[in-house]
């Protein structure tokens, strides 16, 4: 929750997300040319249906030329070339129609196949980086390079490269059509391309600023109710909804300005080359007409001509206005391969030395470790921490003091900066990443749920383990009554993150899940945290199942629930200060007596309340 609000402060502060990225076209295509390669054979035939679906639409006009020239204005009456010109003028529509539907079909088949493939290697790219990535990185910015910037890739190939395709070489074959028809006429259209660029290039750099404005809008009006609905508790147990709603109105009111603008400014640019479109064919109905009546030029041209102009402002016109979407979908390959050339910093050893599972005996060793989140402020500083197998160690000590990190860098989350982490003799570091996650499991405190059953969430999807051994696990840990009391029992399936559960049923699931997974080496960090007492007991027994036979790390605040630990540490500034038992630690009178007295207050203040 606090990252909502400091994201609205943050909102606030800055006026809304930073600025629109500038668009490197050359890496952009050439990213997007590397997609194409698989899809070669398809998008030779995406040119071939084009050129043929192009050449049937813009034979149409000249053909009826044909007719009125060469027949009607001839004065024949020969019905029978009339009916094959109809003949072939609806072949050449059924044609243009038939290669068209094959061109749009072909090429969302491409573009959607290399979609599904940038947007699968980017899911899998994601899941391997480290958790230093993901601490610099919001899980905003990479939801949106997941889905609006692969879609953004989508328009590339579905809207944008069609249009260059098809609409550029029209272009170039209406020139061509209006060249063989009358040279001085397709020299006047000729005349008319800088006037042309003039209103496009004038209108570009306004239609991309309003474009841009409203995509920016938009996804500030869509963080700010992401934001909402994750904090919807806060705001509801602080009365927050009508300052919301308000904040949500000055965004809604913005994006709607900044749509109208938008639309405006579409409807200007259209309705300027419509302009100049008619402008230019009355133009020509002068001097063609001029030429027909002084019978230089023939009517069946003219009529061809001014047909030809018509088509020819549609494909600048579409051109013009997939610039903006181009623009985007460069912007966004460059992000995508951005995170696609994000490299690991936690990896796996060129030659890793795999272990035996079976034979794992949870002897850990933390040999003179340094460790700082910024490598110039270490936390921990030559730490050194031997643990036996099967030993069940507690860990107390101040906020900040290290207790997570120190658990992290033994899951491998990060890697130490100096020293070594070995389980039974192996640097972590050579073992795959894979096995250590087999060896090593972790209970935190807030237990990730997956929307799926309870079976496949104790799991973890993993087919191979049987639903006996889940149901197993869950008696053994006390969650079997729960799980029964639901309506569908062990196939019921939960929601997002197992929202329906309480916190303490959640855990129990997550301790469950330990069991059938049977790591060797057991962390629990601040697991019985947020509990209540009876829970909390409840817990304690799992826990105590759970950890037989494993070596055990406990981080806990509440010191019922490592009291019974075969050693206790203190941590303080990401040193150790005390070490030893529970009465060890008593009698030696220092932090952790301190803070067991307190708990002890505590404790008999709950007992009078
Ligand atoms: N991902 C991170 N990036 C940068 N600094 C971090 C990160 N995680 C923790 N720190 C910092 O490292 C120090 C140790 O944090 P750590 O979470 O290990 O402490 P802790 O003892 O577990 O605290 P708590 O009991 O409050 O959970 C703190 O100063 C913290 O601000």
């Amino acid at each position: 929750m606090p990252t909502a609000i400091n994201n609205w402060q943050m909102d606030r502060k800055t006026g809304g997300p930073g600025k629109q990225e500038k668009p490197e076209y050359r890496s952009a295509f050439r990213i997007l040319g590397s997609y194409v390669g698989p899809h070669r054979a398809t998008f030779a035939w995406v040119v071939v249906c084009t050129l043929i679906a192009i050449s049937s639409e813009l034979f149409q006009p000249y053909l009826v030329k044909v007719a009125i020239d060469d027949n009607l204005m001839a004065g024949k009456s020969d019905y029978g070339s009339l009916l094959v010109i109809c003949a072939v003028y609806l072949g050449l529509s059924l044609s243009g129609l038939v290669f068209t539907y094959l061109t749009n079909n072909l090429l969302q088949f491409a573009g959607q196949s290399i979609v599904a493939r940038i947007r699968k290697q980017l899911f899998e790219h994601i899941a391997k980086l480290s958790m230093a990535y993901f601490d610099k990185t919001p899980s905003g910015s990479l939801i949106t390079h997941v889905s609006s910037d692969t879609e953004a890739v989508n328009q590339f190939f579905n809207q944008v490269l069609l249009t260059l395709l098809r609409d550029g070489v029209t272009l170039i074959a209406i020139l061509g059509m209006m060249f063989y028809l009358d040279s001085t006429l397709g020299l006047y259209c000729l005349l008319l391309l800088p006037l042309i660029a003039i209103i496009a290039i004038s209108f570009r750099s306004y239609m991309r600023k309003t474009y841009q404005m409203a995509r920016s809008r938009l996804s500030r009006l869509v963080a700010f109710v992401a934001e909402n609905l994750s904090g919807m508790s806060l705001i509801q147990a602080f009365q927050q909804q009508k300052a919301q709603a308000e904040q949500f109105k000055e965004r809604n009111e913005a994006y709607f300005s900044a749509n109208v603008r938008e639309i405006r400014t579409n409807v200007m640019f259209n309705r300027t080359f419509e302009l100049l479109g008619n402008l230019t064919i009355a133009f020509v109905v002068w001097v063609g007409g001029k030429s027909v009546l002084g019978t230089t030029l023939e009517f069946g041209v003219l009529y061809a001509f001014i047909t030809y102009i018509r088509q020819f402002f549609q494909p600048i016109n579409a051109i013009t206005q997939q610039w903006n979407t181009l623009q985007s979908a460069t912007v966004a390959a460059n992000r995508i391969w951005g995170v696609l050339q994000t490299e690991q910093e936690v990896t796996d050893p060129a030659e890793p030395h795999p272990v035996d599972l079976e034979s794992v005996q949870g002897r850990i060793d933390f040999n003179r470790i340094t460790f700082g989140y910024a490598s110039d402020s270490p936390i921990f500083r030559g730490l050194d921490l031997h643990i036996r197998p099967g030993e069940m160690i507690g860990v107390v000590g101040t906020t900040g003091a290290g207790k997570s990190s120190l658990v992290s860098l033994l899951c491998r989350f990060y890697d130490v900066q100096e020293g070594s982490i070995l389980i039974d003799g192996s640097d972590i570091r050579e073992l795959p990443q894979a096995q250590l996650h087999r060896i090593v499991g972790l209970i935190q405190q807030e237990p990730y749920l997956f929307a799926g059953s309870i079976i496949d969430n104790v799991r973890l999807f993993d087919e191979s383990i049987s639903r006996e051994e889940v149901v197993r696990a869950c008696e053994f840990v006390g969650a079997d009554p729960l799980v029964r009391r639901m309506a569908e029992g062990y196939d019921t399936r939960l929601s997002d993150r197992g929202s329906g559960l309480s916190a303490g049923e959640r855990q129990l699931l997550s301790f469950a899940r330990i069991l059938v997974f049977r790591p060797k080496v057991l962390i629990l960090d601040e697991a019985t945290a947020n509990l209540d007492s009876k829970t909390e007991q409840l817990l304690q027994e799992a826990l105590h199942i759970v950890s037989q036979g494993r070596t055990t790390i406990v981080i806990a605040h509440r010191l019922s629930t490592i009291m019974h630990a075969d050693r206790i540490l203190v941590l303080r500034h990401g040193e150790i200060v005390e070490s030893g038992t529970h009465p060890e630690l008593l009698e030696r009178g220092g932090y952790y007596e301190e803070l067991y007295r307190h708990s002890q207050g505590e404790h008999q203040a709950e007992n009078c309340g």
